[in-house]
């Protein structure tokens, strides 16, 4: 391809957690976490260790998103250097507990790849999260499970903003990797989308395995949908909401909005329409865990990501 971009090489991958129930009420992810946890034979790969955890029991048992504070906000340098006390949140003493096992976050010591599990009530399909641009190994990854699952579709978002990023239990690995799969209700089991979530992890492993067993991957070219905003629902004084997403919008994750059309529908039948300069792409419409973070959804623009090629050295 071209000479700007080049095989680099970079230490093998050895060390993989699978996170499921960093929300409890997300159940593919529980689901499957669980299964793994009883019988590993599916997840396991020749020279890999893997190790399945659901990172809030808590929320799991209670079937809720969290118990005290969101956890997949909680891994802030803050909370996780906070000296440990009873009266802590509880995921805030959790986060502190993964950190510990397979962090800590930013040393060397930190586990090499973790994904997180995920589901959302929006019709986003499969999508894998990324928090940075400049990962070869997860673009790499990224474009062999695209082209694994082909021609179903996964697409990518990129959550990279200096704002809108937040603090993933995921973000204590090396290479954190969210998976989001919808359209599934908080508290319910879809069996396809259960499928698609099972198939992108084993799709994975095979990637993470052929690369440790010293396969050269090239450079490559991955379609990613960069946040670059978020959308609240119209609130009155009180901050209760007085209008909800437009039928046209609903359900239309990744498809254009362009200015000018239309966005929420209030209770009286009008529409306010999308004002905004340029297209966008909006992702997780009307997200039922999102109403509390004031976020209707979330805009995103389109890129196209170069990764250099990639393959693994041994120590
Ligand atoms: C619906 C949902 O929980 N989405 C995840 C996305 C992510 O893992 O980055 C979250 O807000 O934490
Ligand atoms: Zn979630």
């Amino acid at each position: 391809m071209t000479s700007l971009h080049s095989v680099v090489n970079l230490r093998d991958a050895r060390k993989v957690a699978i996170f499921g129930g960093t929300h409890g009420n997300e159940m593919s992810g529980v689901t499957l976490v669980n299964m793994w946890i009883n019988n590993g034979a599916e997840i396991q790969r020749s020279g890999l260790m893997i190790k399945p955890l659901i990172t809030n029991p808590r929320a799991v048992e209670k079937c809720t998103r969290y118990v005290d504070t969101d956890l997949n906000r909680a891994f802030t340098p803050d909370n996780l250097s906070a000296p440990r006390n009873e009266d802590m949140p509880y995921e805030v003493r959790r986060a502190q507990e993964i950190n510990q096992m397979f962090g800590p976050k930013g040393s060397p010591d930190a586990y090499d790849i973790i994904f997180d599990l995920h589901n959302t009530t929006s019709n986003m399909g499969s999508t894998l999260i990324l928090e940075s641009s400049k990962d070869d190994f997860n673009l790499q990854m990224v474009n062999f499970i695209k082209q694994a699952i082909a021609p179903t579709s996964c697409s990518v978002l990129l959550n990279e903003h200096p704002l809108l990023q937040y603090s993933t239990s995921r973000s204590i690995g090396k290479h954190p990797i969210g998976l989001e799969v919808g359209p599934q209700p908080q508290g319910v089991l879809r069996s396809n989308i259960f499928e698609s979530m099972r198939a992108i992890v084993k799709h994975a492993l095979d990637f993470i395995e052929l690369f440790n067993g010293g396969m050269e991957f090239q450079p490559c070219m991955v379609d990613v949908y960069r946040v670059s905003e978020k959308m609240d629902y119209p609130r009155d004084k009180n901050g209760n909401i007085t209008a909800m997403v437009h039928p046209n919008l609903q359900d239309g994750d990744w498809k254009p909005l362009n200015p000018g059309d239309p966005m929420f529908q209030t209770f009286d039948g009008s529409t306010i329409n999308y004002e905004g300069g340029s297209t966008v792409y909006p992702t997780f419409i009307n997200e039922a865990a999102y109403y509390e973070k004031q976020q209707a959804f979330v805009m995103t623009k389109r890129e196209t990501l170069t990764a250099n090629g990639i393959k693994a050295y041994k120590i």
